[in-house]
């Protein structure tokens, strides 16, 4: 048990050194700063309470020998006189208890008296060498008649007592104050390491594990969370901390919403449908997506660095690329944005037509940092825009070049005469009792005969020479760059041998003949409108003379054109006299069969000529201006019209109305179109106005701000005779129409020619993805009908549901639909 013991204790005297140790080294790790700071307390303690320990001692010790010299001093007054009478008395006794008086004061340890002339008395122990003592010695004398020199002492007195008392002053000073410093230090260094050296580990802690895997845990510190706490300095730090953690925390979540965000615009750039370059600011090619190496045919990284110009290059279209895109990059440069269509060309040589918007992209700072350049390959689009332009220039029966195209090539040649001083020979040609034919032999015989007859006009002209058909059984030659009228009389007499064989027309042979009337450029006039009239003028010379014969103009010819004249005339009386009518055709809806609406018809019930179909006096009432009050005249029946139907029938129908473009003209003509509506009370929405292509190709300001106010009067608007005209698709984008029509001439061949049936097909889906209805006219035939339903076409009309007919017929067909 006893061994026991002493093994434990010697156990615990081996390991607890070591252990001490072993903590310190922790605690010196652990926390450095307080170890540290305990070592400067304790040095700086150390030495600040020895130096004051030291002071004081040596004070204290001053203050005993002091004491001590004192007491010498008092020895000296207090027994001088006693001693002085005891030495004359000679009186031993006395003198010896006077000394053991004296010696028996503190720290006197001897005495030495000497005793004039040659005795002396020494009393005490003298101290030994090396012991410090003080002493003090005075004259002892007797004052008389004669003062007598009696002796004199020497008192020492011992320092070693005020040694002792110093020697243990020391040891106990030394010992509290150390003690006192170590346990003061403890404290200061305990109470630092609480309030702040375990704070500042747990930030650092906190600091060595914060990563953005744990940006949700906060720092919080071991005390209590209240305002006088987080107002102190680990407060701030603390508050530092969390504040650079939260804004850490909101910079990631930022750049990982910026990353995705970037990564979603990549990913649409990368796979739009449209193709995209970016090129940086000296216009090299940075960045393509996949859309443009498949539209162009160039992989990404065989473009990078090259600039679009000499990409497009593709070994081929030098110059003109190369100076489009100097237009385009000037363009962008000075005003931030080029747009257009390019006929560009593939890597294998293709061309391909592109819609193309280059524009600049600029940082906040509006710095232009690249340049964007978007397409979108257009080509299906341009190839029906240029076979829809194809057929509104061309007649679709004989292939000639149409009205329209022939008189824009009758101005060239009358500009390029001008230029080179040379003449224009204008022939107008039409062919005789065309019409009996028609009636009696069919129309195909009169298609026939057309086709014929142009193959011969053609066959009789040479060179740059234009015959064009200008509709129904008319034709005009254009002879450009003669240098003399007879040249143009040949041409004629050439035309007119090429008529002399017969023509088979179902079957049979018929002769036909051809009316010519010739008017020559500058000698019969300047300008191309009046030279046609002149050169019709001469026609009806011809015709007039007894058929198959050319006539050349002479200005007393005008006059003979007096049956216009006096349909002119008979036509300006015909609103007076009411003999104006409006009829009607309905128009389906292709899903369902169900009527929706109808339009108008004018016709001209004349007394004296019989019923006029509208193709005949439309022109004429718009070249004289009477269309205007003709178009409101019939504007104001179509909608009484629209409304008498409702109240008879309950049902609320459209009603379509032609306007002509001279209308457009009006300046009353919205205000009395609103007027109409209201006097009939119909809702403007009820109203559809249909313009043809001829009025957009006018692109006035004018026109444009009268379709805006009618589209925003909520009347619907819409293409008339779709695909005759100018037939560009960019158009309908720009102003505000509602619908489209096809012209009849697609419809009548959708089963019968595969191009125009794709045309159709062309036109549905486009004006659907530019928002348009689209009316198809001219139906005849369920085929048709089946086609068009099939291919979404919205509404129909045509023969197949109802010709045109006065309201009565019309008010009828609709009761029974
Ligand atoms: N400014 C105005 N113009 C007018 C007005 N009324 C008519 N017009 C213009 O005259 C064009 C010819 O009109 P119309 O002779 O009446 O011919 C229309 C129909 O009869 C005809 N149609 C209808 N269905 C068929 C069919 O199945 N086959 C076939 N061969 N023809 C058919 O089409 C004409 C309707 O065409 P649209 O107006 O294009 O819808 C006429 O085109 C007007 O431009 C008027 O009041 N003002």
């Amino acid at each position: 048990m006893a061994a026991a013991r002493i093994f434990t204790q010697e156990d615990k005297l081996t390991n607890g050194m070591p252990r001490l140790i072993s903590r310190l080294q922790q605690f010196r790790r652990g926390s450095p700063l307080s170890f540290r700071l305990l070592a400067y307390i304790l040095l700086f303690s150390s030495v600040f309470t020895l130096i004051a320990s030291g002071l004081q001692i040596y004070t204290d010790f001053r203050k005993d020998v002091s004491v001590i010299d004192d007491r010498l001093h008092v020895i000296e007054t207090g027994y001088r006189s006693s001693l002085s009478r005891s030495l004359w008395a000679l009186d031993q006794n006395l003198i010896q208890i006077q000394l053991e008086g004296i010696l028996s004061l503190p720290d006197i340890v001897h005495l030495r008296l000497r005793i004039y002339p040659d005795s002396e008395l020494v009393m005490g122990e003298r101290p030994k060498n090396g012991t410090a003592i003080r002493q003090h010695s005075f004259q002892i004398g007797h004052q008389g008649s004669i003062d007598t020199q009696l002796g004199e002492l020497v008192v020492t007195a011992s320092l070693e007592r005020s040694y002792s008392d110093l020697q243990q002053r020391i040891w106990v000073i030394l010992t509290t104050q150390f003690f006192k410093t170590f346990v003061v230090s403890i404290l200061i260094v305990w109470i630092l390491r609480q309030l702040v050296t375990r704070h500042l580990s747990r930030m650092a802690s906190y600091a060595r594990n914060f990563s953005l895997e744990n940006l949700d845990e906060p720092l919080k510190l071991d005390r209590p969370d209240t305002l006088r706490y987080r107002s102190d300095e680990l407060g701030q730090v603390t508050d530092a901390f969390n504040q650079m953690r939260e804004r850490l925390t909101e910079d990631l979540e930022r750049r990982k919403r910026d990353e995705s965000e970037i990564r979603k615009l990549s990913m649409a750039v990368e796979q739009s449908p449209s193709s995209v370059m970016i090129c940086d600011r000296q216009w090299r090619i940075e960045f393509v997506n996949q859309k443009f190496s498949q539209l162009t045919g160039y992989p990404a990284d065989q473009v990078l660095g090259q600039r679009p110009g000499d990409l497009a290059l593709g070994g081929r279209n030098t110059r003109s690329t190369q100076q489009l895109w100097q237009t385009i990059r000037l363009q962008v440069q000075r005003v931030g944005v080029w747009q257009g269509e390019v006929n560009s060309v593939r890597r294998n040589g293709d061309r391909f037509w592109e819609q193309i918007v280059v524009t600049s992209i600029k940082d906040p700072e509006g710095r232009v940092t690249n340049f964007l350049v978007v397409g979108e390959d257009i080509s299906i689009r341009k190839r029906y825009e240029q076979q829809l332009l194809r057929q509104a220039n061309y007649d679709i029966l004989t292939g000639l070049p149409n009205r329209m195209l022939a008189l824009d090539r009758l101005k060239l040649a009358l500009a390029q005469a001008q230029r080179e001083n040379t003449l224009v020979g204008v022939m107008f040609l039409d062919l005789d009792n065309f019409k009996h034919i028609n009636d009696t032999l069919g129309h195909d015989a009169g298609d026939t005969l057309l086709v014929e007859a142009a193959r011969r006009i053609s066959a009789s002209l040479r060179g740059t020479s234009t015959v064009a058909r200008l509709g129904g059984d008319e034709f005009l030659v254009v002879l450009p760059g003669l240098k003399d009228p007879g040249d143009t009389e040949q041409v004629a007499d050439r035309i007119l041998a090429g008529f002399s064989t017969p023509f088979i027309l179902g079957g049979q042979e018929v002769f036909v003949t051809t009316s010519i009337g010739i008017a020559i450029y500058p000698s019969d006039c300047d300008n191309s409108g009046t030279l046609l009239q002149n050169a019709d003028a001469a026609m009806y010379e011809a015709k007039h003379k007894g058929k198959s014969a050319w006539e050349r103009f002479a200005p007393e010819m005008k006059e003979v054109s007096h049956e216009r004249l006096q349909m002119e005339s008979r036509l300006r009386r015909a609103q007076e006299l009411d003999e104006f009518e409006l009829w009607f055709q309905p128009i389906v809806e292709t899903a369902t069969g169900h009527v929706t609406g109808a339009e108008a018809l004018l016709r001209w019930n004349s007394p004296v000529m019989g019923l006029i179909m509208p193709d005949r006096f439309i022109p004429l009432a718009e070249e004289t201006g009477m269309i205007i009050p003709i178009g409101r005249w019939v504007l104001e029946q179509a909608c009484m019209a629209a409304r008498r139907w409702q109240e008879a029938t309950g049902r609320e129908l459209q009603i379509a109305v032609n306007v002509s473009p001279r209308q457009f003209r009006d300046p009353e003509f919205v205000e009395s179109t609103l007027e109409i509506l209201t006097a009939c009370d119909l809702p403007p929405n009820r109203l559809e106005m249909e313009i043809t292509e001829r009025l957009i190709l006018d692109n006035s300001i004018e026109t444009a701000t009268i379709l805006r106010q009618l589209d925003e009067a909520g009347i619907r608007l819409s293409v008339d005779d779709f695909g005759t005209g100018f037939s560009a698709l960019s158009y309908l984008k720009s102003y505000p129409f509602d619908s489209l029509k096809i012209d009849k001439a697609f419809v009548a061949d959708v089963m019968v020619s595969g191009d125009n049936a794709s045309l159709v097909l062309a036109i549905i889906n486009m004006a659907h993805s530019l928002k348009l209805t689209v009316v198809a006219e001219g139906v005849e035939e369920p085929a048709q009908q089946d086609f068009l339903r099939k291919h979404h076409c919205d509404f129909a009309q045509g023969y197949l549901y109802s010709r045109p007919a006065p309201e009565p017929d019309f008010l009828a067909w609709l009761r029974d639909h």
